[in-house]
């Protein structure tokens, strides 16, 4: 889905004064496209995630998703945009009392899907590398293994737009690597938008574009150079063909 913030301003009361968490961002993100947000702390990288995701409302300006504005829409249109996005947490946020499967299927659990619940999310946990683990509770899995039920979990109601919100955060560094792989190579797969926010410059650079905030202005807009973008082609695509063996087994 298409993303677009135009003038976008959200301020909240902090104390006595208004604090602008976003000030006056506009961007235009096409669907399909990776883009990594980066900025130091309190800059507004996880207000700009929660606008888009409909968590959050702006007090001035626009935001249009798939077409839809979102400061029209009422609260049942609200609702259905939510289900067309998937949310990765920094931790995680599985629910500890059900199985790795039920967790994966929990966010389609209050609505009819056209497709079969349980079956798709096994096919998920496959594309994740976890098929085996679809009887466990999550506590008996590694922070990283957690954050692939995670990734299984946002993609099942097939959003159009996946948002990570310092998904490498609890997780050292060589596991968010593979967690960032993950999530681009899912996106070559199943063709979402893909926003991660971080604070690691390497990651950052592993999506095709980045944006860069400060004090909740967008300062900084870089695609990455032709090269590097035909070498995470190459990647994205061996990892394509990967994630098909997975569910060609
Ligand atoms: N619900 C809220 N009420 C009041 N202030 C808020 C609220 N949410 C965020 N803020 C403030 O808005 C600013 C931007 O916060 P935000 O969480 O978007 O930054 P961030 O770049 O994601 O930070 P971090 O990297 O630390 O997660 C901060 O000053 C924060 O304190």
């Amino acid at each position: 889905m298409d993303i677009e913030l135009s003038d976008a301003v959200v301020e909240f009361q902090a104390g006595s004064a208004p604090l602008r968490a976003l000030n006056g961002i506009s961007v235009r993100i096409p669907s399909g496209e990776s883009v990594s947000i980066v900025g130091p702390s309190g800059s507004g990288k996880s207000t700009l995630l929660h606008v888009i995701g409909a968590m959050e409302q702006l007090t001035a300006g626009s935001v249009t998703v798939g077409g839809r504005d979102l400061s029209r829409l009422r609260e049942s249109g609200l609702v259905d945009h939510r289900r067309r996005v998937g949310f990765v947490f920094q931790r995680f946020h599985l629910l500890p009392a059900l199985t790795v499967l039920d967790n994966v299927v929990a966010p389609t659990l209050p609505y009819r899907t056209s497709f079969d619940k349980r079956k798709r999310a096994r096919e998920l946990l496959a594309a994740v590398g976890l098929a085996d683990r679809a009887a466990d509770l999550p506590g008996r899995l590694s922070g990283g293994q957690q954050q692939r039920v995670a990734i299984a979990r946002a993609l099942i109601g097939e959003p159009g737009v996946v948002l990570a919100d310092e998904p490498t955060g609890s997780l050292d560094s060589a596991t968010g690597r593979e967690v960032v792989d993950l999530l681009l190579r899912m996106r070559s797969e199943y063709k979402f938008s893909l926003l991660i926010s971080t604070h690691d410059a390497g990651l950052a650079r592993v999506c095709r574009r980045r944006l860069r905030l400060s004090d909740g202005a967008l300062v900084g807009d870089e695609v990455a150079d032709a090269a590097a973008d035909a070498a995470a082609d190459v990647a994205s695509e061996a990892a394509a063909d990967a994630v098909e063996d997975v569910r060609s087994d």
